[in-house]
């Protein structure tokens, strides 16, 4: 049995439910005989993954669904042995490089090296290219994306690229000015609730448009989380009722609870408890730009305007610097000790002005 995420993820681009004519063009694109290399770019949950597959089918046939998994050893310069899994078919291989950490750049020149260089193993296959999937692009370091863009350049001839990222900020020019952009970006409010009831639909079910809306709006329009939420409902009550609880994943509830403690008492033993609450959640796999994103927005709700304005700008400078460093820990702590600061300092102004 599978999830409703997967089940009912749309497999050709003219099944595509929103963005309907970036889809045409995406279309236009693989019937052209050559093929740039793609960034397809936008929030999480948008719809990358999807389109990505939608493209190589159209390229390739139905081939390029017939998926393994498959573990890759590559050696550093120092010897040093790196493990990596991929996923592919027989026309195109998908690898996170960013999975090996500060040896993204190996991956990355390797991999690309090695697909090259090999034949397609269909050799009746449509095209003289094979394609790698790179996700996450925006996570590799400066050191692979050069890597990158050299030998992008170098084996065009017989490979293309489709890179995936949240945003393109942190991506080198020279990478950005080598691809075609393709910018999903998050469905409407009002596409989500046409697809969860499309979903639901094909179960069968009935979904009162309230509360389709109210699952919308609490995905912060991430489609993936949305989806989830719905199956997540079905499970705990059905028949749906409009305002029914809508279950939200622990990491989210975890969060709020650690944004609360840290407006509750701002103090020394919060800061503590706060820092084994972040490793808990780092731990468990959640991004670290999702706990920081979802702290920010949770502990700005606690606040007055002019402390909110503080507080952004403040946090704009904690990211830049977590997305530039390697221990993720220091600059989430290093923002909640700021935070208290502020907020405290806040507080005790606002109150002797009341006096
Ligand atoms: N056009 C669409 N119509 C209906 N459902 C869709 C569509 N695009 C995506 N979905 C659903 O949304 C889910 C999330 O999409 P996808 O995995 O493509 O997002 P993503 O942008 O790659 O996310 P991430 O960056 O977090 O990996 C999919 O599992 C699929 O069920």
């Amino acid at each position: 049995m599978s999830l409703w995420v997967d089940k009912y993820r749309p497999k050709d681009l003219s099944k595509l439910d929103y963005h309907k004519d970036q889809a045409e063009n995406l279309k236009k694109l693989t019937q052209r005989g050559d093929f740039p290399h793609l960034l397809v770019y936008g929030p999480s949950g948008a719809g990358k993954k999807t389109r990505i597959m939608c493209i190589l089918k159209d390229l390739y046939g139905p081939g390029v669904e017939r998926l393994r998994m498959e573990q890759l050893n590559f050696t550093t310069p120092s010897k040093k042995k790196l493990e990596i899994m991929t996923v592919s078919s027989n026309y195109h291989i998908e690898i996170n490089p960013s999975d090996v950490g500060i040896y993204d750049r190996v991956v990355v020149m390797d991999l690309i090296k090695n697909v090259a260089q090999t034949q397609q193993l269909d050799v009746n296959g449509q095209r003289e290219f094979k394609v790698i999937v790179l996700t996450d692009v925006d996570d590799l370091s400066k050191d692979a994306q050069h890597a990158l863009r050299r030998t992008m350049e170098k084996y065009i001839a017989n490979c293309r690229l489709i890179l995936s990222a949240n945003s393109t900020s942190r991506l080198t020019p020279a990478i950005r000015s080598r691809c075609l952009g393709i910018r999903v970006s998050a469905p409407t409010i009002t596409e989500i609730v046409t697809i969860l009831q499309g979903v639901c639909k094909r179960e069968g079910l009935n979904l009162p448009t309230e509360l389709a809306q109210r699952i919308a709006e609490k995905s912060n329009r991430n489609l993936r989380r949305a989806i989830l939420m719905c199956e997540a409902c079905k499970v705990e009550q059905y028949p749906f009722s409009a305002n029914q609880n809508i279950a939200e994943p622990d990491w989210l509830l975890f969060i709020r609870a650690i944004a609360r403690k840290i407006s509750q008492e701002q103090s020394i033993n919060t800061l503590a408890s706060v820092r084994g609450d972040l490793y808990e959640l780092i731990i468990h796999g959640i991004p670290n730009t999702i706990i920081f994103q979802t702290l920010v927005s949770e502990l700005v709700k606690n606040c007055d305007i002019t402390l909110k304005a503080t507080i952004i700008s403040q946090a704009a400078l904690f990211e830049h610097r977590l997305q530039h460093g390697n221990k993720a820990i220091f600059h989430l702590e290093a923002f909640v000790a700021k935070y208290m600061y502020l907020y405290k300092k806040f507080l005790e102004d606002t109150i002797g002005d009341a006096f």
